[in-house]
C-alpha cells in the first residue's frame, strides 16, 4: 500500500468515528466492546467476521474459490500457505481493499461486504513498515486522530497523552521525537502497530507483518505479539507463509492452497489431523510413498502396513506419516525396509538415512549413539502412525471460458 493510500485512508477514518461517537446505527455494530471510561488503551472485544463463499478473480484467474470462513471476536488466526495461494487477497477482501466478485463478508453478523475501508474499523500493519518517512513516530501514531475534523478531533493533549500510552505500550517510550528512518526494522514494525491501534479498530490485519526482519528479531517480537494480543483483545488475521509463525501465535490456521482453503484448525488439529496431502506435506515434514489399496489392505512393496483404511476406496495412493510417526521395528519386523546409506552425530545420538529399495526416497532416524547403525546395514522400520490419501489429480485454476 502507498503512502499516498494509506494518508486518504487515515483521513477519512473520522467517518467511521464520528459514527460510532455519535452513536448512530452503523453497518458493523459496536456489540461486545468493553470500553473502560477513561483508558487510554481500552479492552477491546473485536468483530467476529464471517467470510461466505467469497471468490476473487483477476481475468480468467481464479485468485481465491469458494472461500468460507468464520472467525470469532478476539480470535487470532493465521492465513498460511505457499507463495501465490490467495493469503494477501484474502485479507485485502476482510479489509475492504478488494470487493469480492461473488460472495460476502459480514462484520458482527451484519452485511460488510460494499462497506468502504474506512468505515470498517480495520487497524493495518504490513511488511513494508509504511510509516510517513517525514513524521516523527508520534506524529506517525498520531496521525489517524490528528486529521479527524476539528469537531470531533481529541485535544492536542488528549492526542499526546494517547501517543504517550502507545509508545508505552510498544515499548518505545521516549523514542517519539525519531524519525522512522532512525530506528531499526523491529521498532519501525511496533510503531506502525501504535499508529494502526490509534484508531481503536475491531479488527487488526497484519500482512506478513516479520517479514522483512532478522530471525532474533522476529523472534522477538513473535513473543511480544502473543503478549499484546491477549491485553488488547482484538480479532486478529495475519499473513504469513511461515508455519513455524503461524503455529506458535495462532489460535487457528487457515491452510490456503491455490486460492482454496484446505484446512482450518488449531495447530494440534493440523499436525495430528491434517486433512489433505497438501496440509500434511505443508505443515511440518512428512514423507510420501505410493502404496497400493486392495481389499481394505494398504499395501506398500506387497507388504501390509497397519494403518486404518476405513473410508478407503481400492487404487493407487500414498502413504504419509511423519520422521517421529516412524521407528526402527524392534522385534525386527518392519513395514518397510532399507539400508543404512549414511550415519551422522547429533546432539542426542545419531540420525542414520535409510534409502529404501526400489524407490528413489530416503528416510531419517534418530537413535541413540549404543544402538548406531552400520553402514549398509538392513533396518527394518515400523510405522506408530500414518494417513492414506488417494492419488490427487492436478486441479485447474485457471477458468475455462464457457463453450471452450
Ligand atoms: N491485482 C492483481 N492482478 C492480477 N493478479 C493478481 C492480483 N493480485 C494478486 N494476483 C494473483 O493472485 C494470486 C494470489 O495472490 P496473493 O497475493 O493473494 O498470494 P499470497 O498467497 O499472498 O502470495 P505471497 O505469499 O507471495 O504474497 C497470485 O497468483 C497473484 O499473482
Amino acid at each position: 500500500m502507498s503512502e499516498a493510500n494509506i494518508q486518504s485512508l487515515a483521513k477519512t477514518s473520522w467517518r467511521f468515528w464520528r459514527r460510532w461517537t455519535s452513536g448512530r446505527s452503523t453497518p458493523a455494530k459496536t456489540a461486545g466492546v468493553e470500553d473502560h471510561p477513561g483508558a487510554l488503551l481500552p479492552r477491546q472485544t473485536g468483530f467476529a467476521i464471517r467470510i461466505d463463499k467469497v471468490e476473487q478473480d483477476f481475468g480468467s484467474f481464479a485468485a481465491l474459490r469458494d472461500v468460507s470462513l468464520d472467525i470469532r471476536p478476539g480470535e487470532l488466526v493465521a492465513l498460511l500457505g505457499p507463495s501465490g495461494s490467495g493469503k494477501t487477497t484474502l485479507l485485502r477482501v476482510i479489509a475492504g481493499l478488494n470487493a469480492p466478485d461473488r460472495g460476502a463478508v459480514y462484520f458482527d453478523g451484519e452485511d460488510a461486504t460494499l462497506l468502504p475501508v474506512q468505515d470498517r474499523r480495520v487497524g493495518f500493519v504490513f511488511q513494508n513498515y509504511a510509516l510517513f518517512k517525514h513524521m516523527t513516530v508520534a506524529d506517525n501514531i498520531a496521525y489517524g486522530l490528528s486529521v479527524r475534523p476539528r469537531r470531533l478531533r481529541p485535544s492536542k493533549a488528549q492526542i499526546d497523552a494517547k501517543v504517550v500510552e502507545l509508545l508505552k505500550f510498544v515499548q518505545l517510550e521516549g523514542l517519539g521525537a525519531r524519525y522512522p528512518a532512525q530506528l531499526s526494522g523491529g521498532q519501525r514494525q511496533r510503531v506502525a502497530l501504535a499508529r494502526a491501534l490509534a484508531i481503536e479498530p475491531r479488527v487488526l490485519l497484519l500482512d506478513e507483518p516479520f517479514g522483512a526482519l532478522d530471525a532474533r528479531v522476529r523472534k522477538d517480537l513473535r513473543h511480544w505479539l502473543r503478549q499484546v494480543r491477549h491485553e488488547i483483545g482484538l480479532t486478529t488475521v495475519f499473513v504469513t507463509h511461515d508455519q513455524d509463525e503461524a503455529m506458535e501465535l495462532a489460535d487457528r490456521v487457515v491452510v490456503l492452497n491455490e486460492g482454496r482453503i484446505e484446512q482450518v484448525g488449531t495447530p494440534a488439529e493440523l499436525y495430528d489431523q491434517p486433512a489433505s496431502p497438501f496440509v500434511i506435506s505443508f505443515v511440518g515434514e512428512a514423507i510420501a510413498l505410493p502404496v497400493e489399496v486392495e481389499a481394505g489392505l494398504v499395501k506398500f512393496q506387497g507388504r501390509e502396513l497397519t494403518i486404518d483404511t476405513r473410508g478407503l476406496q481400492n487404487g493407487p495412493a500414498k502413504v504419509y506419516f511423519r520422521p517421529s510417526d516412524m521407528a526402527v521395528a524392534a522385534d525386527g519386523l518392519g513395514e518397510i525396509e532399507g539400508h543404512v546409506e549414511s550415519v551422522r552425530r547429533t546432539p542426542g545420538g545419531v540420525r542414520a538415512t535409510i534409502a529404501i529399495e526400489g524407490y528413489d526416497q530416503t528416510l531419517e532416524i534418530d537413535a541413540p549413539v549404543e544402538r548406531a547403525a552400520r553402514l549398509g546395514e538392513r533396518v527394518p522400520i515400523s510405522l506408530s502412525k500414518a494417513r492414506v490419501f488417494p492419488v490427487e489429480r492436478k486441479r485447474q485454476r485457471t477458468k475455462v471460458a464457457a463453450g471452450a
